[in-house]
């Protein structure tokens, strides 16, 4: 058994399909093949295939049983506890397998062959009766022989009909020569009912029983098909019946394995061993890091929102008084208010639109802050505060102060204290989280009861309603693009992040840092920011902050907090809308609509009604700006809110907007400076040469007054100092009868009068050279 074993395993590796020509002295050989097969679970897979040939003369028992489980038992079921074998894997077994035998086929009902196998079987009782008559056992435990009587009816068959031909043409039958040539190559109808053939050589070519398993009987293979030549002058072998064989993966398996016998067909299979445990380590090490690095992830989070580190001490903060240019001087004031030199203006448009100044007056020189120590803006005064808490209770809405060497914007919250729960902190977690180059960024909360401030990142340059408000801060195409893009980033990026929506979008709430970047501020703490709004009194201020605020909000009377934040998402983009609408009409964000905030309101609050549509600011007041934007605008402040675009499709809409955007808003702004230059340049060259022009009239004149030497020294500030002379003559002299000629003579004429030409000539002598124009005659005394 153990050499069989080995055999087959052995076997197996070599082979797929096996055909085994002769089991005959020994039927068990093929169940253990089979079965040794069967418990190396290669049968099991449909890969493996067995033919084999029994001979039937020496297992005709095996062959010829009716029992199904008997056939079954020839093939060792004897010994079947012997093997490992369910009776499911049994049947797969035999699946595997297909029996060739040389006996005769199996009787059909009511042939000759079945008349002959019933007269067989009951001469064979008569044959032990006596002794055994009435005993069935005996006859049946002694088989008889089908494939010799067939041979013997056959043969007998054969013989007479060779005669029978012969004879039937005169042919000598005992001349063996003669005869011999009516033996061969003739057919033979078989008493078993099939055709048999016997070639040129006289061997009967005959037929061949198939056995194979049936799907429909238990352990057994039975007779399935007969094997037989096609036909008198074919060798070919054909399958006379119809017999399909149930492939275990529904098609024959291959003669070799897909990767060969020694897997030469395959890349060799690594040993795996070393490299899967090494994997397994390094996952299940990286799985513990991955595990660890999130639990103290989270356990640092927890930390962070007992420690309450976003706690400001207020008196960390230093308040300083503050103003914003952009809100309140025009860029032509903010020339004519410094020297009118180019450096200064470009200074001022570059650094100071943030004016900063201590309590006490002196100008504080940090950051974008102001230079001079008197208040040319027109500084927003604290009160004469004298405490702390005074100066702390006069800031307003916003505020400004140092802290940690930074200046940094207050935010006043209208609570008088905050409950510091974990919804609350957790909110203040968000917004600590967020960190982008489009959004204000969060500094800490000072809570200093009746104060709350939230203090943030300061945005040098004011709100964009700030610039928007000032009619002579010019905006181009390139600004609005750039601004619009920093909006709609810094939206998308708040929508993607913790805090997840903005919530009060409006253009005081799109600041412009020193770089012209636009930064959104005021999202965030909805919790919070709700609570004031009912804490709030409700006035004019409150109603024009909702102007940017979307429909369902309005309606929405439990308060942001409570909203899902895909709503406020929605309504996010309503409020850009109007924004935009803002940015390029710069009439407001409801255009030129004469209606008080409190109605607008009321009336976008209505939404749509029958056979009206929803009330929205007039979109022929941005009709110079791109259609696509115009388009935008529409877009997103339709009334149903899942109407209204996303972000991303806004941003992709948009884009055109920036394409060919090469320059920046700061290369703008230089431009700009540029424009201004060169305009003060002209305007300053034109004013030089007209004081050019002045001055030497002036020196003409001072010439003419005064000795030169004396007009040298006054011009240049010196004093004239007196001069001694050894010896002077004092000239006085009067021309006689003058008043008579000047009243004879118009002005101009008496303006004629020579003069004497040097104090040098005698002046009698020269007297009488003189002619008057207007008095040729008269001859002219000195006295
Ligand atoms: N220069 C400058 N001005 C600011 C800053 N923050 C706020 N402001 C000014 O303060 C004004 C009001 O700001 P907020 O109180 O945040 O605006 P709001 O409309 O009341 O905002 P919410 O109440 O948060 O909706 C803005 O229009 C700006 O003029 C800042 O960081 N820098």
């Amino acid at each position: 058994m153990s050499d069989i074993s080995s055999k087959v395993e052995k076997d197996a590796q070599k082979a797929r399909v096996f055909i085994i020509c002769d089991w005959s002295p020994n039927a068990n050989l093929l169940r253990n093949y089979l079965f040794k097969l069967g418990e190396l679970g290669k049968m099991q897979t449909g890969e493996y295939f067995i033919m084999g040939f029994l001979s039937y003369a020496n297992n005709f028992k095996w062959l010829e049983a009716t029992d199904e489980d008997k056939r079954l038992l020839y093939l060792g079921a004897n010994d079947l506890n012997d093997y490992n074998l369910t009776d499911t894997q049994l049947h797969t077994i035999y699946k595997n397998v297909l029996i060739f035998s040389d006996g005769p086929p199996a009787a059909a009902p009511n042939s000759t062959w079945a008349k002959v196998q019933e007269q067989v079987l009951a001469g064979k009782e008569k044959q032990f009766c006596p002794p055994f008559c009435g005993n069935r056992t005996i006859g049946k435990l002694i088989k008889p022989r089908w494939d010799r009587i067939k041979l013997l009816f056959d043969g007998i068959q054969y013989l007479a009909e060779a005669t029978n031909d012969a004879l039937s043409v005169g042919a000598n039958i005992y001349e063996s020569s003669v005869f011999y040539e009516y033996l061969i190559s003739r057919s033979i109808s078989s008493i078993s009912g099939v055709t048999e053939y016997v070639d040129g050589f006289g061997a009967v070519a005959g037929s061949m029983q198939v056995y194979y398993h049936s799907a429909h009987t238990s352990y057994s293979l039975r007779q399935s098909a007969r094997l037989g030549q096609s036909s008198i002058l074919d060798t070919i072998w054909v399958l006379s019946d119809e017999m399909s064989i149930d492939f275990i993966n529904g098609s024959a398996p291959g003669d070799t394995p897909v990767c060969g016998f020694y897997g030469e067909k395959c890349p060799p299979p690594a040993d795996n061993t070393f490299v899967i445990s090494i994997s397994v380590g390094v996952a299940l090490f990286i799985g513990l890091a991955i595990a660890a690095a999130f639990l103290y992830k989270r356990y640092r989070y927890e930390r962070k929102l007992h420690s309450l580190s976003f706690i400001i001490d207020r008196n960390r903060i230093m308040l300083k008084k503050h103003t914003n240019l952009m809100s309140q001087l025009s860029l032509r004031s903010l020339v004519s208010l410094h020297d009118s030199s180019l450096i200064g203006v470009s200074q001022a448009l570059r650094d100071s639109h943030f004016f900063i100044e201590d309590h006490n007056g002196s100008s504080s020189v940090k950051g974008s802050t102001a230079r001079a120590s008197s208040n040319p803006f027109g500084l927003i005064p604290f009160a004469a505060a004298s405490s702390e808490d005074e100066k702390w209770n006069s800031v307003t809405d916003f505020g400004v102060g140092l802290y940690e060497g930074r200046t940094v914007a207050l935010k006043r919250i209208y609570l008088s204290d905050v409950d510091l729960r974990r919804s609350l902190r957790l909110e203040i977690a968000k917004l600590q989280e967020s960190s982008n180059s489009n959004v204000i960024g969060f500094v800490g909360m000072v809570i200093s009861s009746p104060n709350v401030f939230l203090v943030n990142e300061l945005a040098q340059r004011g709100s964009l309603k700030d610039i928007l408000d000032n009619d002579e801060m010019p905006l181009d195409d390139v600004f609005r693009s750039q601004m619009t893009k920093d909006i709609v980033a810094g939206l998308v990026y708040l929508h993607s992040s913790a805090v997840g929506c903005h919530g009060r979008l409006k253009s005081t709430n799109c600041l412009i840092d020193g770089r012209w970047m636009v930064r959104l501020s005021s999202f965030g703490l909805r919790e919070l920011r709700s609570e004031e709004n009912t804490w709030q009194e409700e006035g004019v201020q409150e109603s024009r902050d909702l102007l940017w605020t979307a429909p369902e909000l309005l309606r929405w009377s439990t308060g942001l907090a409570q909203c899902d934040i895909l709503v406020v998402q929605k309504a996010d983009v309503y409020s850009l809308a109007i924004v935009l609408y803002e940015l390029f009409g710069r009439l407001g964000p409801w255009g030129d609509d004469p209606s008080e905030p409190r109605e607008i309101i009321s009336l976008v609050k209505r939404g749509i009604s029958t056979g009206k549509k929803a009330f929205r600011p007039d979109i022929a007041v941005i009709r110079d700006s791109p259609q696509i934007v115009q388009d935008t605008v529409v877009a997103a402040w339709t009334e149903e809110p899942l109407d209204r675009p996303s972000l991303f499709q806004i941003k992709r809409k948009l884009r055109p907007l920036s394409v060919g955007l090469k320059r920046t808003i700061m290369d703008n702004m230089v431009s700009m400076i540029e424009k201004y230059t060169d305009k003060l340049e002209k305007d300053i060259a034109e004013r030089n040469e007209e004081l050019e022009r002045e001055k030497e009239k002036s020196d003409a004149l001072l010439k003419m007054m005064l000795p030169e030497v004396v007009a040298e020294s006054l011009k240049v500030g010196s004093n004239v100092s007196a001069e001694t002379f050894e010896s002077v003559t004092v000239f006085f002299s009067d021309c006689p009868g003058f008043v008579e000629m000047s009243a004879k003579s118009k002005p101009i004429e008496s303006s004629r009068v020579p003069v004497v030409p040097s104090s040098r000539v005698p002046v009698l002598a020269s007297s009488r050279l003189l002619v008057i124009p207007s008095f040729p005659l008269l001859v002219i005394t000195v006295r």
